[in-house]
């Protein structure tokens, strides 16, 4: 039977008729380009709201970290607890005020450009400052672009996380990855089914096993090139064992339980730049604090020993 009518779930209208969570699709979908009609490659004219906790949104920190676009782009950083008014910002360690708009609910930007909006109000958003409106907030179309159209102004033009020559398996990987591990571990977490449950568990263990596998034969997803295939899984990896595991029940295997898996995720969290967009304590009171109709006291647990990154 569904839980949702039981607790205070404000994910309640991305839950199904079976208790599964489905995650909506992002609205602002613009690419900025040298021929988009408005959205034209710029120094200093973008702004990226991320969150910490959030693993989408720091797909686009490390890509602009890796890529070298420090200068280029700058952030804005939302509070780590999600509140029913969604994203907020904070001078809480680690977190900004808004930078741009002076806003104190990142709802605000959404409103800004779409005054009838009614979707969540997700991080990352990408931010024109010059039309104040949002280019895109899907992660996956941000770091295509943080890949390829700043690269005049990029300190790392070579780095290139999407080349033409593997975009054909890195897309084959994408396309289960992010069912059966990235969202995954949401669908286990948020479900409010047994049922429900119980096929996403198997999903994700089902992808860590065979992203095992890979490893046990190749340095990286599609072979000897590290790629956005990698940056996508990571930050799921790197929230596994401190809250996966234990908050969205994911708990057949911790990940250093993966040989292959663990040193793949500690070698990518030593990259350079890398393990500055990594804040586990916004991550852990992320998650423990705001998913309340997860862990209604919003205690986060002191542990785990995260030793395997060292
Ligand atoms: N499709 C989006 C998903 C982003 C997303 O769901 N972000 C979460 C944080 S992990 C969020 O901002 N949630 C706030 C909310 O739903 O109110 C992407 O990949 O960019």
């Amino acid at each position: 039977m569904s839980q949702t009518n039981k607790v205070n779930n404000f994910f309640k209208d991305s839950i199904d008729v079976k208790g599964r969570f489905i995650r909506k699709d992002a609205a602002f979908r613009n690419q900025i380009s040298e021929t988009h009609e408005i959205y034209k490659p710029e120094t200093g004219r973008y702004h990226l709201y991320v969150g910490l906790f959030c693993p989408w949104a720091c797909r686009t920190l490390i890509v602009r970290a890796l890529k070298g676009l420090e200068d280029v782009i700058d952030v804005s950083i939302v509070d780590y607890f999600l509140g029913p008014n969604g994203c907020q910002f904070s001078e809480r360690e680690g977190s900004t005020v808004d930078r741009v708009n002076g806003f104190e609910y990142l709802r605000s930007v959404y409103f800004a450009t779409s005054p009838g909006y009614t979707g969540r109000y997700t991080v990352p958003v990408l931010f024109d400052k010059k039309t104040n409106t949002i280019v895109n907030n899907e992660s996956s179309e941000i770091i295509r672009m943080f890949n390829t159209v700043f690269n005049k102004w990029a300190k790392n033009p070579e780095g290139n996380f999407y080349p033409e020559e593997l975009r054909t398996k890195i897309d084959a990987v994408n396309e289960w990855v992010y069912p059966m591990i990235n969202n995954g571990v949401y669908r286990a977490g948020f479900s409010t089914t047994q049922e429900a449950y119980e096929e996403a568990y198997h999903d994700v263990f089902n992808g860590l096993d065979r992203v095992e596998d890979i490893l046990s034969k190749q340095k990286y997803l599609v072979g000897d090139t590290f790629t956005e295939a990698d940056i996508r899984l990571f930050t799921t990896l790197i929230r596994f064992d401190a809250v996966y595991f234990v908050h969205f029940k994911c708990n057949k295997k911790l990940l250093r339980d993966y040989p292959n898996v663990s040193k793949y995720t500690r070698e990518i969290y030593h990259m350079p730049g890398v393990k500055d967009t990594v804040n586990f304590h916004h991550i852990k009171h992320h998650y423990f604090e705001s998913h309340t109709q997860i862990n209604p006291y919003g205690i986060t647990p002191l542990g785990p020993n995260l030793d395997y990154l060292n």
